[in-house]
């Protein structure tokens, strides 16, 4: 390690940056990440888009709490969309290649011009820890000759299945005709006997091999091999058959989650204060908590598509029936722009919010973590996000799986048919199937789906426990980072 001081002569740390893709569940995922190496003494440069860093201000307590942290600064940049892009649905895609056409070479003239972020009291920076879809930091980084880390913030499930598309091409297993929905695919090694053609990532569900969102899966995916680790969102207990298959190719390889818990548990061990900044880009609504107060336990289910699925005005409508038929209150978010159609944006049908004022809430962002481990929540309507799938484990409350797209609709197979923690609605939206889901989940095999969700539980809290494999991942991974030092 290169002996830098700082102006009293004590060893200057190493100053590792961070860059998510500038989407909420990537950038609260890495700031849980950031802040956990933070309490190691760790400095660190956060990368944040213009749009993200002005929500982080607006909705949360961002610089408040990290000025705890001397070594933390953030440093904003262009997503390169135009102010006005939704940022959801599947044009969310559109953020890939603006980054790596506009951020990547203004963020590269922003290293040499600050250079390397260096201060008198910080190194330059000695690693580099970005988002698994940021194809340019693997040619920068190498370029530049700093040490890289991938963080892919999804399940190590839904990488191993983008991992294998060339198997899955060349085995004629993606796009030919003929191949029905619910064929088995045998070509993703450790999910041969349940892994149907309709649970691989969506963007495998095209017609032509050719297709640009299939290319990108599988680039990105392939190049993670090109950084000297790599970090995932999860833990040994869940997904230790896929690791072991990932780790022949990547030999460097984190498991530090869930990541939300495991901070939980680093700040109580450092601070008093253990409570988690929401990261949040919307304003949570923290009334519903009031509401929830006031339920029976495990009587409610918590209705959340996350941060970019967007939905139309029938489909909502099928979801609001079938929960309402289905007999249990519920709790549901809506974002303001979650209805397709310029007649509905920012507009919630009018006979929904009339129905659920009675029995049920609504909100447009909801403090989800706490939502989640309200004894009152019995149940989780989701699009199986990563992050919204892992908070619901280790809250230990079963899940009614309603994947939008991407990595969601393998987790939901895993959800269902590997860990039984919950139910998989995939590529339905009818009020009947609905109503029969929450029946299921909430009366007929309520006890059966807590008692395994409650024992998944207790395994992620033991991994991010002392001792753990999730904890003693992080100190490898920190005594990595350090010995990097070039
Ligand atoms: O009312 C709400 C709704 C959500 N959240 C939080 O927002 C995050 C949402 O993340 P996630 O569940 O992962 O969903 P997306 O926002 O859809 O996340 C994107 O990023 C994930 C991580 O890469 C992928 O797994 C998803 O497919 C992708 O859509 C979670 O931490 C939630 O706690 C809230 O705090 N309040
Ligand atoms: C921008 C979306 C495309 C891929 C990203 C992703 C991943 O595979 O890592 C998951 O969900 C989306 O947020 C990202």
């Amino acid at each position: 390690m290169k002996n830098l001081m700082d102006s009293q002569g004590a060893k200057l740390p190493p100053h590792v940056l961070i860059f998510p893709v500038p989407i909420q569940g990537h950038v609260k995922s890495m700031l849980n990440l950031a802040e956990m190496l933070c309490l190691s003494g760790l400095d660190i440069t956060f990368m944040v888009s213009d749009f993200s860093h002005s929500r982080l201000l607006k909705h949360t307590t961002v610089v408040s709490r990290f000025k705890q942290y001397p070594g933390f600064c953030f440093q904003s940049i262009t997503d390169g969309l135009p102010d006005d892009h939704p940022r959801t649905g599947e044009q969310v895609l559109d953020i890939l290649p603006s980054t790596k056409n506009i951020t990547a070479p203004l963020f590269k003239q922003m290293m040499i011009e600050k250079n390397l972020f260096a201060s008198e009291t910080r190194r330059p920076i000695t690693c580099i820890i970005a988002d698994g879809v940021l194809t340019f930091a693997a040619d920068l980084a190498e370029e530049k000759g700093i040490p890289l880390i991938y963080f892919r913030t999804i399940s190590a499930c839904s990488f191993w299945a983008y991992f294998c598309i060339p198997e899955l091409i060349e085995a004629g297993e993606i796009s030919f005709e003929g191949i029905g929905m619910d064929q088995i695919v045998k070509s993703v090694p450790g999910m041969e006997g349940f892994l149907r053609f309709r649970d691989l990532p969506s963007f495998c569900r095209v017609k032509d091999i050719n297709d640009p969102k299939l290319q990108m899966a599988e680039s990105v995916t392939r190049q993670t091999t090109r950084a000297q680790a790599a970090i995932f969102n999860t833990f040994e207990d869940l997904e230790r058959p896929i690791l072991s298959h990932i780790r022949k190719h990547i030999t460097n390889l984190f498991t530090i989650g869930p990541n939300h818990s495991h901070l939980k548990l680093r700040l109580t061990e450092t601070k008093a204060d253990n409570s988690v900044l929401s990261g949040s880009f919307w304003a949570e609504d923290r009334n519903c908590l009031d509401w929830l107060n006031a339920q029976p336990p495990k009587s409610v289910i918590y209705v959340s598509f996350g941060s970019i699925t967007v939905v139309t005005r029938e489909q909502i409508l099928e979801f609001w029936h079938g929960l309402v038929n289905g007999g249990q209150r519920f709790l549901w978010v809506m974002r303001p722009d979650t209805i397709l159609g310029e007649d509905w944006k920012n507009q919630t049908p009018l006979e929904l919010e009339e129905g659920t004022k009675a029995r049920d809430y609504m909100v447009e962002w909801a403090p989800q973590e706490e939502v989640l481990n309200h004894e009152a929540v019995g149940g989780f309507l989701t699009h199986s996000g990563w992050n919204s799938t892992l908070e619901s484990i280790v809250a230990g409350v079963p899940m009614i799986c309603w994947p939008y797209f991407g990595d969601q609709t393998i987790h939901s197979r895993f959800v269902s048919d590997v860990w039984k923690i919950g139910l998989d609605m995939k590529d339905t939206c009818d009020r009947k199937i609905i109503e029969r889901a929450v029946r299921e989940l909430m009366e007929e095999r309520k006890d059966e789906f807590l008692g395994r969700s409650e024992n998944m539980a207790k395994l992620a809290r033991e991994a991010v426990s002392e001792g753990g494999s999730s904890y003693r991942n992080l100190d490898a991974l920190i005594d990595y980072i350090k010995s990097m030092i070039i």
